[in-house]
């Protein structure tokens, strides 16, 4: 299978992981250093399995690196609205985490990795967790179906607040992305029946579907998704507006779930390459967290075979590297 990250050469040598970020005037010539870079590339192909999104051009491509002082760098179309779709995952897994404890999640979901792609039915079937993990769908449905609230209105605040509160700011749900998937998401419908047939879902199984569909037609742009990264980066408090979103300690298994299956089947290939817990969505998002340090939100439309945008896995390789943020380089010791 054609593997994204070995398409070209690792772009330099690896600066060693150290303490924080470079400064401001470094970090800003490398983000752009980025664009430049990948902004040739034509590999991938535009998203058309949810109807709307294959309207999203290919050269649309957008960078943005939020440190934890608060310091965003973007370049390109960083301002750029597009659905979260996927990226979704971590931030609501993270918000029922924070609303029924890490372990409780993890007993009703599971944390393992699938080997599979976000929307294996096989990887259901399986397994004994059925659930497997909440950055693929099924774990992801059922994680939405544990979300609080007595009815479907109070869900859907609590998600929409949780994942504002993420961003920084007041984040719409966009009404086209949600008829287009709603109007043919039967394959996620049927993922969230047999789940109920394992035990596995905590509400109805239509009513968990429609929030997982609106959740993933919530509007963001590169620099909400840097921000949200940036959030987890530091301990669940969001460098922006200060605003404590989760606990330190459940933000840490946040961000082990992402690194065991943020990337799907090429989560492996991802640890390997860039070092540090991802998400991916089929708009052409990325979220990458740099722990202690800052979030990454990348923004290009053209996808891999797995779902993974191809412009968004080349340049946050090529920061990553560049700016020393690979968490296993350390082992290699300085110099
Ligand atoms: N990988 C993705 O971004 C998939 C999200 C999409 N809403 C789905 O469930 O199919």
């Amino acid at each position: 299978m054609h593997r994204l990250l070995h398409l070209e050469e690792a772009a330099g040598p690896t600066a060693v992981s150290t303490g924080q970020l470079p400064g401001a005037a470094a970090v800003e010539g490398l983000v752009r250093a980025a664009w430049e870079r990948y902004a040739p590339v034509t590999d991938g192909k535009v998203a058309d399995y949810i109807p709307v999104l294959a309207a999203a051009r290919p050269d649309w491509f957008g960078l943005c690196v939020a440190a934890v002082d608060g310091t965003l760098h973007a370049a390109g179309e960083a301002d750029r609205a597009f659905s979260i779709q996927s990226i979704s995952k971590p931030f609501v897994f993270a918000l029922v985490c924070q609303a029924l404890g890490g372990g409780r999640a993890r007993e009703c979901i599971g944390v393992n990795a699938t080997g599979l792609p976000f929307n294996s039915v096989m990887a259901i079937e399986l397994n004994r967790d059925r659930t497997m993990n909440p950055m693929v769908n099924a774990g992801a449905i059922a994680t939405t179906s544990l979300v609080p609230g007595r009815t479907h209105a109070e869900k859907w605040r609590f998600l929409l607040e949780g994942l504002s509160r993420f961003a920084g700011r007041d984040l719409a749900m966009d009404a086209a992305v949600y008829a287009s998937e709603a109007a043919t998401n039967q394959r996620n419908q049927g993922i969230a029946r047999l789940l109920q047939g394992y035990g596995r879902m905590y509400c109805d199984p239509d009513e968990a579907t429609d929030l997982y569909t609106r959740q993933c037609a919530v509007n963001v742009t590169a620099r909400d998704l840097a921000v949200m990264g940036a959030t987890l980066a530091d301990g669940g408090v969001n460098p922006v507006t200060r605003d404590r979103v989760l606990d330190a300690d459940r933000c840490q298994r946040v961000l082990a779930v992402m690194a065991t299956a943020g990337l799907y089947e090429q989560s492996g290939d991802w640890l390997y390459e860039v070092g540090l817990p991802g998400k991916s969505g089929v708009a052409g998002g990325l979220v990458t967290i740099a722990p202690g340090k800052g979030g990454l939100g990348t923004f290009s439309p053209p996808l891999d075979e797995a779902g993974n945008s191809v412009r968004g896995q080349l340049a946050t390789r090529f920061l990553s590297e560049q700016l020393g943020l690979n968490l296993f380089a350390s082992a290699a010791g300085p110099g």
